[in-house]
């Protein structure tokens, strides 16, 4: 489970202070998928980014199934599973290699991670490039080797931000059905995106962010509600107050 307790931080610039998030709550439970859906430059990926410790708030607090993230990061950094915005492999090891060099940085020998590996190969169906160099690799094949990195220590809670960009249709849909295994499994799972269809596919609860501060939090079906309208789609524009940035 993750908590984040009315998170904020703002970035000096030139031109003054940019206040991305102002403050952000919520509580993303085991066995849910949690959205956090917002426009571009809504604050998705800073608040990503403070709750899994890139970045340490201005004010508020993140805790990790019970443990607050500032007291003991490397703790909590072994709960977490995370797919940074930048996914940042290693261009000349193999997909292999570069799952297998972040098992081993978990502390992990290969009988303890090869047989997940195995798991996450035919899960992510990632077969045909798995023993290619990552050079060259496609934004898919890139997005499954940095997702099969992320979990191979198989956390109990996982972080994705933006994960189905870029990809095609055959890839979304894999993926899809990879996170929803992981919540079967009772795994926390977090993703940020600006495409409703993801919200919809697969949230159960869903965090509207706009201008760094939450608009509104539940259920799709509660936020069609809370908007009083009967499409999500409506429901987010009017939660958000606009409709730009947002894919339909
Ligand atoms: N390191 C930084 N320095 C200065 N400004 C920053 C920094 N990181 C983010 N920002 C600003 O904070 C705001 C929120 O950015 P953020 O990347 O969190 O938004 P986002 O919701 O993830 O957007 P997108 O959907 O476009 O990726 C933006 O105005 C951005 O320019």
């Amino acid at each position: 489970m993750i908590e984040i307790n009315k998170v904020a931080k703002s970035f000096a610039s030139k031109k003054g202070t940019i206040e991305a998030v102002k403050s952000v709550s919520l509580t993303a439970r085991d066995g849910q998928i949690t959205g956090l859906l917002g426009p571009n430059g809504a604050g998705k990926t800073t608040t990503m980014r403070l709750l899994y410790g890139l970045l340490k708030p201005s004010r508020g607090s993140v805790r990790v199934d019970g443990v607050d993230i500032q007291e003991d990061k490397i703790g909590v950094r072994r709960r977490l599973g995370v797919l940074p915005d930048t996914r940042g492999l290693y261009p000349r090891l193999t997909a292999r290699e570069n799952v297998a060099y972040f098992a081993e940085l978990n502390g992990l020998r290969p009988s303890d991670y090869e047989p997940e590996l195995e798991r996450l190969i035919d899960s992510l169906d990632m077969a045909d490039f798995i023993d290619r160099r990552c050079e060259g690799f496609s934004q898919g094949q890139r997005t499954k080797t940095a997702i099969a990195r992320s979990v191979i220590h198989r956390p109990q809670n996982i972080v994705l931000d933006e994960p189905t960009n870029g990809l095609d249709v055959m890839t979304t849909r894999g993926l899809r059905r990879f996170l929803l295994n992981c919540k079967a499994e009772g795994r926390c799972v977090v993703l940020s995106t600006h495409i409703m269809q993801e919200v919809a596919a697969l949230c159960d609860h869903v965090v509207v962010i706009a201008k760094g501060e939450v608009m509104a939090q539940g259920s799709p079906e509660s936020l069609k509600e809370q908007a009083q309208r009967d499409s999500l789609e409506d429901a987010f524009v009017h939660l958000i107050g606009s409709e730009e940035g947002l894919m339909l």
